[in-house]
């Protein structure tokens, strides 16, 4: 067999130490489809007492992180620190520099700039690999990129984010609250080192851009995108969408046709039918629609150590192999700039649910508002009878504008009867 690939291994958290181990487990399968064993010689954490479930010794240890670009005997970086500045950025930008590849699972760094880094990776002839910045152990880097590449992609959607989908099956199922929830979610090792990045849709929004700029061959400005996260999503919604035969789930949308691009991250009502209301708990779906092959889906496990360290050793034996292809599928110098569409732009139906004092005339004052605004009701429903108390009323629109809902949201959130913030939920047939 051939001399082995020597890797440097920057971040040793979940994922980092979860590399250590499948490239331990598994070394014997992996040298095979590799054509040579892959082994790690070099290391660089923060505390190296620590107990990680993972032996370092013999291996080399930084101090530095960025040192591993230098060290002579490492030949590919891998970068598990995260994070799209400091240490992870200028560990990528150093190895590529000295011309060695990179494979990371940094989301955010990809998407804030892979442009730069996509230029720098063509100017030095040196692979940057990052299977596992987006959902996880599902291979959807290479389906877009390469499964799919004689397509015309029109739209990429899916459940991009395992936590905040954990968080919403654990809700729905066995009803907990959204913090315990939550605090499992981290102790499983699926959270970002910032939960918020998770439960907010950023991490959703960093991997919805590489899969755009990767389907669409544009860039996207993540300044462009509409982001709402799950903090507001609750358990009376959660169980009022199960009885209108609908599942809330955390969705990256983006889609594009002559107009330019469109794209959306936010907890969307998608009928209990279809496929993507079925993927639980931490796993994810990633769908694309090609004009060749119509649609395509995929789903697993989108976050933990297990289903991330898969993707990167995916990577690995890429590299081991020579198998490399541009960043973004195709030469930077052929991407474009996207025009971004304005959410106010985006057509859908909505699900609205007011708390309101169940008194007379307050369903004509709110059914007036979405009149006024050219809204058209699907359905309506109250729950429960508490004269001179608040009720929850749900109201299901037909498809409108967002414009529209948000001129009618305004009126409706100010009437004196409407006694919280409305919740509203766009409704996605996908
Ligand atoms: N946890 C998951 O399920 C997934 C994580 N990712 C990405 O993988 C990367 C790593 O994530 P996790 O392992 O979950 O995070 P983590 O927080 O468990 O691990 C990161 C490690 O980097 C170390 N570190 C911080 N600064 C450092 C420095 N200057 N030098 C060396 N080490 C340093 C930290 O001490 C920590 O042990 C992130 O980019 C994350 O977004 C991607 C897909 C899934
Ligand atoms: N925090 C992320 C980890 C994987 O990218 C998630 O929950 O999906
Ligand atoms: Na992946």
């Amino acid at each position: 067999m051939s001399k082995p690939l020597k890797l440097g291994v920057a971040g040793l958290g979940t994922v980092g130490a979860g590399v250590l181990n499948l490239l331990r487990q598994n070394g014997d399968v992996i040298a095979a489809r590799a054509g040579r064993p892959i082994e790690v010689v070099a290391v660089s954490a923060r505390d190296r007492t620590r107990d990680r479930g993972v032996d370092v010794t013999g291996l080399a240890w930084h101090e530095d992180a960025v040192a591993l670009a230098a060290d002579p005997n490492v030949e590919v970086v891998v970068e598990l620190i995260g994070g799209s500045e400091g240490p992870a950025r200028r560990l990528v930008e150093a190895a590529l520099a000295a011309g060695k590849p990179v494979v990371t699972a940094n989301k955010a760094l990809l998407a804030t700039h892979g442009a730069a880094l996509a230029q720098l990776s063509e100017a030095k002839a040196t692979p940057l690999a990052y299977e596992a910045a987006v959902a996880g152990g599902i291979p959807a880097i290479k389906a877009l990129r390469e499964g799919l590449a004689g397509n015309r992609i029109s739209r990429v959607a899916g459940i991009l984010n395992g936590t905040c989908n954990y968080i919403l099956t654990e809700m729905r199922v066995k009803g907990l609250p959204f913090d315990v929830v939550l605090k499992t979610a981290q102790e499983l090792g699926y959270a970002e080192a910032d939960p918020a990045f998770d439960i907010d849709g950023v991490d959703a929004a960093h991997k919805l851009a590489i899969l755009a700029a990767l389907a669409f061959g544009h860039q996207v400005d993540l300044k462009a995108l509409h982001i709402e996260g799950i903090r507001n999503v609750s358990a009376l919604d959660i169980a009022l969408a199960g009885e209108l035969g609908y599942r809330i789930k955390l969705l990256g949308i983006a889609s594009q046709d002559e107009a330019g691009v469109t794209a959306r991250v936010h907890p969307c009502m998608v009928p209990e039918a279809s496929p993507i209301a079925s993927v639980d708990g931490v796993f994810n779906a990633v769908l694309a629609e090609g004009d060749a092959v119509g649609r395509v889906v995929l789903q697993g496990r989108g976050a933990g150590a297990g289903p991330t360290a898969s993707a990167v050793v995916a990577d690995l034996v890429d590299i081991a192999r020579g198998r490399t292809a541009p960043v973004w599928g195709a030469a930077s110098a052929t991407l474009a700039t996207a025009p971004g569409l304005p959410m106010e732009r985006h057509r859908g139906a909505y699900y609205l649910r007011l708390m309101v004092l169940d008194q007379p005339g307050v369903i004509a004052d709110v059914t007036g508002a979405l009149r006024d605004a050219k809204i058209s009701l699907e359905s309506m429903l109250q729950r429960g009878r508490a004269p001179g108390e608040a009720v929850p009323v749900v109201l299901v629109t037909h498809e409108c504008e967002e414009a529209q809902m948000q001129s009618a949201l305004a009126r409706i959130a100010a009437l004196p009867s409407v006694v919280e913030p409305p919740a509203m939920i766009r409704i996605e047939e996908l």
